[in-house]
């Protein structure tokens, strides 16, 4: 079956999904948001800004025409978290009823705490709302590298509709139905992934990360808990594996900016150097600021802010994090009671 699917955001992420999607036979428009780089993505076969390296297939085009590319029923979000809101908006006008949409982006609204599910439920409540999500960097999916994600709806024929259209190649998709899990498990790891490039930038050792990747878990299924996910969403690839891949590796772009602030960079010439987006600056300021009303404790992420936003050193609040008040290793929400 050929469907016609418009993967709205044409950055890392966007691309490299628009290019599978296309690679299987799918009719796929990019939409761009600057004119000029639709009409280089439509004359060299390349995107100049973004994977600037991998050929896109013949049968993708862009455009930056929103009215055109919203004339589908069919679509993938990959604007970043900050935006959506924004986006969804401009796009609203040109959209029909009961669109099967799938959110690829990562975060949380700064200035309402909210996940993207939320947020396309006040705008479009008559979305039918998918997540994409996993260990995935763009960069490897472009080149095809055996990868395997999960999409999470409520509704089971929009899991069926995303597996079916993307589970091809080595490109394997795993259905979900708790979209508050996968939602929060792809959020929260890009801070704990800036905590990870601090770490490795200071030389603090395997046991340091091994200690900060479990304790991010924590703080993962803390949150997970107290907004109703299913605690085992975070054993799976929108929790640990994402978790890993996001820390370990430096295609990583929230890793990366850890070790430029380690550097003893700015926040905004970090930002710059990076030249994408790293969610994680942007999603732990929805963490702390909102902190009272999700109501749980998130010590990395608050450390992680502090040395984003209130430039204190990470040596001191890697001290600060050890003189903590020693305690049971699982919150007392997610510990089971022994017999
Ligand atoms: N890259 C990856 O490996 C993965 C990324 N993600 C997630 O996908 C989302 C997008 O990330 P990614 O593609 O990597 O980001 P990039 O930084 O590579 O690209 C961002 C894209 O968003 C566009 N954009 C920025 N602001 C707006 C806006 N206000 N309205 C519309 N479009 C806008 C940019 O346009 P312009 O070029 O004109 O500025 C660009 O096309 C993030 O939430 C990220 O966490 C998820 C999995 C993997
Ligand atoms: O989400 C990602 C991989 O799953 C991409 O991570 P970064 O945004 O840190 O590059």
């Amino acid at each position: 079956m050929n469907n016609s699917i418009t993967v709205f955001g044409a950055g890392s992420w966007g691309t490299a999904l628009a290019s599978h999607l296309s690679h299987q036979g799918e009719d796929v428009t990019l939409w761009c948001r600057r004119p000029e780089q639709a009409k280089a993505i439509n004359m060299t076969g390349r995107n100049p800004d973004y994977l600037k390296n991998i050929d896109l297939p013949e049968r993708l085009t862009a455009t930056s025409d929103l009215e055109e590319a919203c004339s589908t029923d069919t679509f993938i979000l990959a604007v970043p978290t900050q935006s959506v809101r924004s986006f969804l908006k401009q796009a609203k006008p040109f959209l029909r009823e009961g669109i099967h949409l799938c959110n690829a982006a990562k975060g949380l609204e700064i200035s309402t705490g909210k996940r993207i599910s939320e947020i396309v439920a006040e705008i479009i409540p008559s979305a039918r709302y998918s997540i994409i999500s996993g260990p995935s960097h763009a960069e490897e999916v472009a080149l095809s590298k055996p990868t395997a994600v999960v999409v999470a709806s409520i509704h089971e024929e929009e899991r069926t509709l995303w597996q079916n259209l993307l589970n091809r190649g080595f490109f394997r998709v795993y259905t979900s139905s708790d979209v508050i899990g996968v939602e929060i498990g792809g959020a929260v790891k890009n801070v704990i992934a800036i905590a990870a490039g601090i770490a490795s930038e200071m030389d603090l050792g395997d046991n340091a990360m091994a200690a900060l990747v479990s304790r991010g878990l924590a703080e993962v299924m803390r949150l997970g808990a107290k907004a109703g996910a299913h605690p085992l969403t975070f054993a799976g690839l929108a929790g640990i594996g994402d978790l890993m891949v996001t820390c370990y590796s430096s295609l990583s772009r929230n890793y990366r900016l850890g070790r430029a602030i380690a550097k003893g960079m700015t926040l905004e010439g970090a930002q710059k150097s990076l030249g994408q987006v790293a969610e994680g600056a942007y999603t732990v300021r929805a963490l702390v600021e909102h902190a009272k009303e999700l109501g749980v404790e998130l010590p990395i992420a608050e450390a992680v802010y502090r040395v984003l936003y209130e430039q204190k050193t990470p040596i001191s609040l890697l001290e600060e994090l050890f003189s903590r008040c020693p305690k049971p290793e699982m919150p007392p929400e997610i510990r089971w009671v022994s017999k």
